[in-house]
């Protein structure tokens, strides 16, 4: 097994005659067994990143390399669960798990895709039109864990599901991903549920990446800081500075000691990606140990 999931050098993808980039020189990587959360506002180009990662697109710059391959020849090793959630509308869900197992001899684990589908208790001769948008969800995800995946591309996977749900399937993944070593890469607007589930960030913003790096790292390398709003921030990367009054809060990327007039604390997921998409100005930083020099 490679020790790299995905790898992306210089990657875009343009649409229609006049070549919009959806994405720009996108260069990340991502290690075997990770868990990626993909955040962005509308447009930034995530369903793009992934259909390129699945093979269901071609860049038209850059490359992608896909468990050590190119996507469309590594098919059969990873699962992607599209935004839309396809699925056959005259089938039912039996049939479906049926298909599932078919399509994917020697690999389907019947156990886990069972064991999803009767966590929604679903009725195995439902069809699938008749199901919620939620059940659907739950349906195409046991036919992407049932296909036992190395890697498990997720378009905005839970954005259908009510609240319990939600964090049920999502430990459900998430411990069927730890079980089996599974590269996770799943897209949200929802930071909260990746909070806790996620190792690896990467935060594209108009087609670019802003973010790509281990979770902690980046972390670790903000700082939320709060002080008098005539105190200095330099040398330090403002990413994003408030003042309200006589005092200023700012995510900083720290280039030494802050000094005694800043507070400083370490910001949370959802503080990091909030500041970032405030501030779409702010520089990338890459801490994924790609070959390449800085963005
Ligand atoms: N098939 C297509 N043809 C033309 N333009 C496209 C196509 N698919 C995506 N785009 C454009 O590429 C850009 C990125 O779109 P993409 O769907 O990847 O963004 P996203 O980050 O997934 O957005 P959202 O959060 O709204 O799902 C957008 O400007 C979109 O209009």
């Amino acid at each position: 097994m490679t020790e790299t999931a995905i790898e992306a050098a210089a990657l875009g993808k343009g649409f229609g005659r006049r070549r919009k980039q959806a994405l720009d020189d996108c260069s990340f990587r991502l290690l075997t067994g990770s868990v990626c959360a993909v955040v962005g506002p509308n447009g930034a180009g995530k369903s793009t990143l992934l259909s390129l990662a699945a093979g269901l697109l071609r860049p038209t710059d850059g490359t992608i390399t896909v468990l050590g391959a190119a996507p469309a020849a590594v098919r059969e090793r990873l699962a992607y669960v599209a935004q839309d959630k396809p699925l056959h509308p005259q089938l039912t869900v039996a049939d479906t798990l049926r298909y599932g197992r078919e399509l994917n001899p020697g690999r389907w684990d019947d156990q886990v895709a069972e064991r999803i589908v009767a966590e929604g208790e679903l009725e195995a001769g439902a069809r699938i039109r008749t199901l919620s948008g939620g059940q659907r969800t739950r349906v195409a995800l046991a036919l992407a864990l049932g296909k036992r995946p190395e890697l498990l591309l997720l378009d905005e996977p839970m954005a259908d599901l009510d609240p319990l749900a939600r964090h049920q399937l999502m430990a459900t993944l998430m411990a069927d991903a730890a079980e089996h070593g599974t590269t996770v890469v799943m897209s949200s607007h929802v930071v909260a549920e990746l909070d806790g589930a996620c190792d690896h960030l990467l935060l594209l913003g108009a087609g670019r990446v802003r973010l790509s790096g281990p979770l902690d790292d980046l972390l670790a390398a903000h700082r939320l800081v709060t002080g008098r709003a005539d105190a200095s921030l330099d040398p330090h990367t403002v990413v994003e500075s408030r003042t309200t009054g006589r005092q200023t809060t700012a995510l900083v990327r720290p280039e030494g000691p802050l000094g005694p007039s800043w507070q400083a604390t370490a910001p949370t997921l959802e503080e990091l990606v909030l500041a970032h998409l405030r501030a779409p100005e702010a520089p990338a930083l890459r801490l994924d140990d790609v070959r390449e020099a800085a963005v």
